[in-house]
């Protein structure tokens, strides 16, 4: 972990003050710095685009970990503001109507929104303290879709326990679709910030929350075929309470805020949330920190276990939920031995090596989630 500097120099996630290009985060290490420009986005995906995206941008004497990480932290004082900001885009992070027919709410998008916000903030260790909410949309929009939204926002600052947490302002535009950028605020606890480029050989790795159940809710929603008419739901309502509990942490997912405090305090090395698979997200922990992380999918087995009776459904494989889905909004963290704090559960190991994952003790043929993946 980056310990901050008493003299204000700014750090970048990798603890690096040198003012030069930042070391170690994934994004920034493995990919060329000059791309060819006549190249099309989704000819790099996303992690090459930021790699020679980030560095052209200023860097602040406020910044105390400069961007990188999950959020920035500015140093303007004590106590030290988190920011980040997150987009959700209509038919690339939820439709309108999903092909198994469920019509996606209003609120399911505010909701969805402050959640993948606050959950940035959860894995610096923050508290949230306020959001900026910028919304475009095509003219034809519903009010009763829009307000719906704004009630989404204020439910999911309610529900996931980020009371006192307001909205402090925002932005309205139009788009030809949907465009929902949050920007979140959050206050420094003392044990922060956790950032991803401490996991030391000999930590053991962790995850908080559940792992493949955003994933299979989407698979369920992208689904054209009634569910209803699958024998599997037909007689059994425990299987169609299970489908509908893993489509709602699809449209409204539910990061365990607050854990990354009590990480933080319990002395974690490294942490990060759970945005895009564990195995794209624990690979950028390991390639930040200059490790090998050792993933043992066997201690994944009861969040696969979990998720059986939706993969029989559809004929898929809930493993690969766990280890290469979406969007669950839990915490990855690496712990020194027998540290690992209650809420965690151990899932892999972290040994000297070159900034690399191993899945079963090879590399993954999985890659988790890039916006510009063809
Ligand atoms: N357009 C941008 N301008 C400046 N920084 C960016 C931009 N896009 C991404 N970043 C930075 O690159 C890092 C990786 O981004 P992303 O994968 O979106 O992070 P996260 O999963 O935490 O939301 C973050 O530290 C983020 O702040
Ligand atoms: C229509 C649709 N297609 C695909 C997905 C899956 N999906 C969209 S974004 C994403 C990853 C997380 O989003 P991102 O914006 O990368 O979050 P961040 O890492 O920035 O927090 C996934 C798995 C979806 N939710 N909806
Ligand atoms: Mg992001």
């Amino acid at each position: 972990m980056t310990s901050p500097d008493a003299a204000g120099a700014p750090t970048d996630a990798t603890g690096d003050r040198s003012g030069a290009l930042p070391g170690r985060t994934s994004e920034r290490a493995s990919a060329p710095h000059q791309p060819d420009r006549s190249a099309r986005v989704g000819d790099l995906g996303e992690a090459d685009l930021l790699a020679a995206f980030l560095p052209r941008l200023p860097r602040g004497a406020h910044d105390e970990v400069a961007n990188g990480d999950d959020a920035a932290v500015l140093r303007i004082g004590d106590p030290r503001v988190v920011a980040t900001v997150d987009t959700l885009v209509e038919d690339r992070d939820y439709r309108a109507v999903w092909p198994n027919g469920r019509v996606t709410a209003g609120h399911d998008v505010g909701f969805k929104g402050v959640a993948q916000n606050l959950s940035d903030l959860n894995a610096m260790g923050a508290e949230p303290i306020g959001l900026l909410v910028s919304l475009a949309m095509p003219p034809e929009t519903s009010v009763d879709w829009v307000l719906s939204l704004a009630d989404g926002i204020a439910d999911a600052i309610g529900t996931l326990g980020a009371a006192g947490c307001s909205v402090a302002g925002g932005d309205l535009s139009g788009a030809r679709e949907v465009v929902l950028t949050i920007t979140a605020l959050g206050r420094l606890t003392d044990a922060g910030p956790v950032l991803r480029s401490g996991a030391r050989p000999g930590d053991e790795l962790a995850v908080a929350g559940r792992v493949g159940e955003a994933a299979a809710g989407l698979a369920l929603l992208e689904t054209a075929a009634p569910l209803s008419d699958r024998p599997g739901v037909a007689t059994d309502p425990d299987v169609a309470v299970l489908v509908e509990d893993l489509i709602l942490s699809q449209l409204r997912p539910r990061p365990p805020l607050g854990v990354g405090v009590a990480a933080a305090r319990a002395g974690a090395h490294a942490l990060m949330d759970l945005s895009d698979g564990l195995v794209r997200d624990a690979g950028r922990l390991a390639r930040a920190s200059g490790v090998r992380i050792d993933l043992d999918t066997g201690r994944l087995a009861r969040f696969a276990d979990r998720l059986a009776p939706a993969a029989a459904l559809l004929g898929a494989d809930p493993m690969a939920w766990c280890v290469a889905g979406g969007e669950d909004f839990g915490l990855v963290a690496a712990f020194a031995p027998g540290t690992v704090p209650e809420g965690f559960t151990a899932i892999g190991s972290v040994a000297d090596g070159p900034g690399e994952l191993l899945v079963d003790g090879r590399p993954s043929k999985r890659t988790g989630w890039d916006h510009f993946a063809a």
